[in-house]
């Protein structure tokens, strides 16, 4: 799916549509993780990828790696609870995954955090969600990833389950759950292949991060 950077002449926000969470299949990875995958749950979601590259106020980390400063390879923003989210298509989906996912989670989605993989030299190394409540709880994290397609690999922190390579196209769905963040590792491989601009968005429960 080709996602063109060049602003749109006409507003489509209003062309984001979702597809039923009916169609939601879940894989258990093992060590009580599990992972939902609904490909392509969002549709006609190319403005939205433009507008959200456009209009956040994307900034760039950095990290001490061997006693050196680098910058993180990749562009991040995070939308605390009360923040206004960057899109109305954001606030949709969160309040349908909150619905969806309200009894099984016991509380809703609050938080969105955003990044953008500019290009195949950007990443997000391994790691779990476990900056928060993940590290000793069961959560869910929900991501809608947009443009370029890329993959999320997972890999068991103890031996036994063999590792799981996701593609992740525009529009679709993933969401980690169970004991994902603390007995599984996940990450965004870089790659040499030539792809374009990605967005992905993770929402949350408050206390997750
Ligand atoms: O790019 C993604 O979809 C994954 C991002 C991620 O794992 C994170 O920011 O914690
Ligand atoms: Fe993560």
């Amino acid at each position: 799916m080709a996602v063109h950077l060049q602003s749109s002449l006409f507003d489509q926000e209003a062309e984001v549509s979702t597809r039923p969470l009916s169609g939601l299949r879940r894989t258990e990875l093992g060590h009580g993780a599990w992972i939902d995958v609904l490909p392509q749950w969002l549709v006609g979601a190319d403005a939205l990828c433009e507008a959200l590259i456009r209009d956040v106020d994307w900034r760039a980390e950095q990290r001490i790696m061997y006693e050196r400063v680098v910058a993180v390879p990749r562009l991040l923003a995070f939308f605390g609870r009360r923040a206004p989210l960057p899109h109305p298509a954001l606030d949709a989906a969160r309040t349908e995954l909150s619905g969806h996912y309200a009894a099984e989670l016991g509380e809703p989605f609050t938080t969105a955090g955003l990044c953008f993989y500019r290009d195949g030299r950007d990443g997000v190394a391994w790691h779990g969600d476990t900056i928060g409540r993940g590290s000793t709880e069961d959560t869910m994290v929900a991501i809608v990833s947009l443009g370029a397609p890329r993959h999320l690999t997972l890999r068991p922190r103890r031996p036994g389950p063999a590792p799981v390579r996701t593609p992740l196209g525009h529009g679709d769905l993933i969401v980690m759950g169970g004991s994902c963040q603390r007995t599984w590792e996940h990450a965004v491989p870089k790659t040499a292949r030539a792809v374009g601009p990605r967005v992905s968005v993770q929402f949350r429960p408050d206390g997750v991060r």
